[in-house]
């Protein structure tokens, strides 16, 4: 059973003026009073992550990837995406893919996640080879509440997240209703399927609740 519940402050994300590192400004939940955060309890912050696999046993490579997420202590995997199969895009002269997303909690720094997720590609085998070619895991930060930054190691929102249908559906998956992307992400899904560039059919929906529980056993 997953008894991690992270825990921390209502947070605001602040955006310094080399428009690349961030703080945080935490709100206390007593007194609604701004506090320094060297003293709070750390923020937590909702993210969404878009994965996807075409070499080897993809299914099995997506739901490892998850559940290397969910053993990090201080990420938890929220909601799922079903999987969905894709025509590839970009380099075409690869196998299909599977995609999915995930909503995650966690309070690690923007960076830190990025890093905690290029950690598990490598722990799932992946190599980098040809630009936007075969792999056996690819984990993209989507989303990370407000947060907007554009560095070379860590864009977000995902620069290319808008254009692409193997995104967009999974991610309408998971997006809460109330989430200020939600009608954007709906449209532009509605959009690049309708333009039917992208082949993309549900392959296989999973119980996040009885993965997460077995690979605890
Ligand atoms: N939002 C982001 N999510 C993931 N990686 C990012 C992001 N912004 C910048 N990067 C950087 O991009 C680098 C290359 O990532 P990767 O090899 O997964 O790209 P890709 O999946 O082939 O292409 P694309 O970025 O178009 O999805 C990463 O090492 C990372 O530092
Ligand atoms: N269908 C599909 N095509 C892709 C994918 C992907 O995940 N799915 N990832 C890419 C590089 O991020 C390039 N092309």
């Amino acid at each position: 059973m997953n008894n991690k519940h992270l825990q921390g402050a209502e947070c605001l994300s602040a955006k310094n003026s080399d428009n690349q590192r961030h703080t945080h400004i935490h709100t206390s939940a007593g007194t609604g009073e701004k506090v320094s955060s060297q003293l709070a309890a750390p923020c937590v912050l909702d993210a969404y992550i878009a994965l996807g696999s075409n070499v080897g046993e993809r299914e099995r490579m997506l739901k490892e990837a998850l559940i290397h997420l969910e053993q990090h202590p201080d990420i938890e995997v929220i909601r799922v995406s079903g999987i969905y199969e894709t025509d590839p895009v970009g380099y075409t002269d690869q196998p299909a893919f599977l995609n999915m997303a995930a909503a995650i909690r966690t309070t690690l720094e923007p960076l830190e996640l990025l890093r905690a997720m290029l950690g598990i590609e490598n722990q799932l085998g992946r190599t980098r080879d040809i630009r936007w070619g075969p792999r056996t895991i690819d984990l993209d930060l989507l989303l990370m509440d407000g947060t907007v930054m554009d560095a070379e190691e860590l864009t977000l929102p995902h620069p290319r997240m808008m254009e692409r249908a193997f995104v967009l559906v999974p991610l309408r998956d998971v997006l809460l209703p109330a989430h200020t992307l939600k009608e954007q992400v709906e449209e532009a899904a509605s959009r690049v399927l309708q333009d039917g560039g992208e082949g993309i059919s549900l392959w296989n929906t999973i119980n996040w609740r009885s993965v997460s529980a077995h690979s605890e056993s």
